[in-house]
C-alpha cells in the first residue's frame, strides 16, 4: 500500500505534469468557438482539491497560469498572458491566503485586459469580497464570484468561541495564570451566557450558524439585518431595530460586509449609545469598526471586552488593541483550519465548471446575467 506521503507527492506530481502540459505549446490568437475550448486564466494552482475535481474541468477548458505577486506585478503577468495567450472566459484565483502580498485589489488596473477582451467570469476565495470592485465588473457586465460556503461554519465556531472568551474574560485570567498569579476575584468576573443578549448585525450565513451556537449556550438572540429573514429562518431569533441591538445587547457580533454603507458602522458616537460594559466580538472586517473609537471606548471601560479577528489596517494591529487586556486577538484566522483551503478551492471550481456550463458561476455576488 502507498504512503500517505508517497500518494500525496504522487498526487503533486501528476498536478505539475498536467499544468506543464496544460501551459505549454498553446495555439495562438484562438477565437471561441464550439470546437475548441475556451481558455480560463488561472492565478496559482488549486494544489489543494481533488484532483478529479480538477481533471473534470481540463475536459471543458484549457488552463493557463500565473503566480501569485505584488499587485503591479500580477497586473503586468495578466496583461501579457492575454496578448499572448488570450482571450480567456474566466479568471479564478487560488490565492495563497498565508503569503503576502496580495495581489489585491482586484479592480480595473488588474482585470482591465482581461475585461476588455470578454473576460466574463471572476472568481477567488473568501464571503468578503470587499478587495473586488464590483461595481466596475457589474458596469461591464461581469461576473463576480464568491465562496460562501466554506468560511460559514468554520468562522461560526470560532466566532463562538470568541464570544464564550469574551464572556469569560479568559484572556486576562490566562496572562494571570502565566504570570504565576493566582485567580483574582477583584477583577470582572466571568458574564453568564444565560443571562446575557447577543446582538448580531448581519443575518448571513455565518449570522445564522452564530445564532443557533449561541443560543444552545443559552444566550437570547437578536438580530439586525437590512431584511428580516423569513420566520422560518430566524430559528428563535428576534428581529430588532439597529438602535435596539445597541441598548439591548450585551454582546454584539460582527457578520456584515464591509461596504460603503458599513465602513466604520461602529464609531465613537454609536459606541456611546450602547449599554455600558457592552463586549464586541468582530469576525466580518476590520474597518467595519473605527478602531481609534474602539481603542479609546476600551481605555474608557464603555466596552468591557473585544474578541477580534479582523482589523483595519491589516496585517496591522492597531497598538493600543495589543496592549489592552481587554482584548483577545487573532490573525484574521477565524475561518483556517486543516481543510479550509480544500473546500475553498473546491468551491471556487464549482464557480468555473457551472459557469462554463450554463454562463453564471454557483454564487454570482453581482448578477449581471
Ligand atoms: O475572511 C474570510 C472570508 O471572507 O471568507
Amino acid at each position: 500500500m502507498l504512503s500517505l506521503v508517497t500518494k500525496q507527492a504522487l498526487r503533486l506530481s501528476t498536478l505539475t505534469l498536467f499544468y506543464r502540459s496544460y501551459f505549454q505549446h498553446r495555439p495562438t490568437n484562438m477565437t471561441l468557438t464550439s470546437d475548441i475550448k475556451p481558455k480560463v486564466l488561472i492565478l496559482n494552482a488549486p494544489d489543494k482539491a481533488p484532483i478529479d475535481s480538477v481533471a473534470k474541468l481540463k475536459e471543458m477548458a484549457e488552463f493557463y497560469s500565473i503566480e501569485q505577486a505584488s499587485h503591479d506585478a500580477v497586473a503586468g503577468r495578466i496583461a501579457e498572458a492575454v496578448k499572448e495567450k488570450g482571450p480567456f472566459v474566466a479568471f479564478v484565483v487560488f490565492i495563497n491566503w498565508w503569503s503576502r502580498p496580495f495581489p489585491w485589489p482586484m479592480d480595473e488596473a488588474l482585470v482591465g485586459p482581461l475585461v476588455e477582451t470578454g473576460c466574463k467570469m471572476f472568481s477567488a476565495g473568501g464571503a468578503g469580497y470587499d478587495f473586488v470592485d464590483v461595481k466596475y465588473m457589474s458596469s461591464k457586465g461581469v461576473h463576480y464570484a464568491n465562496t460562501p460556503k466554506m468560511p460559514a461554519l468554520r468562522t461560526a465556531d470560532s466566532t463562538a468561541m470568541m464570544i464564550l472568551q469574551a464572556l469569560r474574560g479568559s484572556s486576562e485570567r490566562e496572562a494571570d495564570a502565566r504570570a504565576g498569579k493566582w485567580f483574582d476575584p477583584s477583577k470582572p468576573l466571568a458574564k453568564d451566557a444565560r443571562c446575557s443578549t447577543l446582538g448580531i448585525i448581519g443575518m448571513g450565513n455565518i449570522g445564522k450558524l452564530v445564532s443557533e451556537h449561541m443560543q444552545h449556550f443559552g444566550m437570547k438572540v437578536i438580530y439586525y439585518n437590512r431584511n428580516r429573514l423569513p420566520p422560518d429562518e430566524e430559528k428563535g431569533a428576534e428581529y430588532v431595530s439597529f438602535e435596539d441591538i445597541l441598548v439591548r445587547s450585551d454582546v454584539i457580533s460582527l457578520h456584515c460586509p464591509l461596504n460603503e454603507d458599513t465602513r466604520h458602522l461602529f464609531n465613537k458616537e454609536v459606541f456611546n449609545r450602547m449599554k455600558d460594559g457592552i463586549i464586541i466580538v468582530n469576525t466580518s472586517r476590520g474597518a467595519v469598526i473605527d478602531e481609534n473609537a474602539l481603542v479609546e471606548a476600551l481605555d474608557s471601560g464603555k466596552v468591557l471586552r473585544a474578541a477580534l479577528d479582523v482589523y483595519e489596517f491589516e496585517p496591522q494591529i492597531h497598538p493600543g488593541l495589543i496592549a489592552s487586556k481587554h482584548t483577545t486577538l487573532s490573525p484574521h484566522a477565524a475561518v483556517a483550519n486543516e481543510t479550509f483551503e480544500r473546500d475553498q478551492q473546491m468551491e471556487i471550481l464549482l464557480n468555473l465548471e457551472s459557469f462554463l456550463k450554463t454562463g453564471k458561476p454557483t454564487h454570482v455576488v453581482n448578477d449581471v446575467s
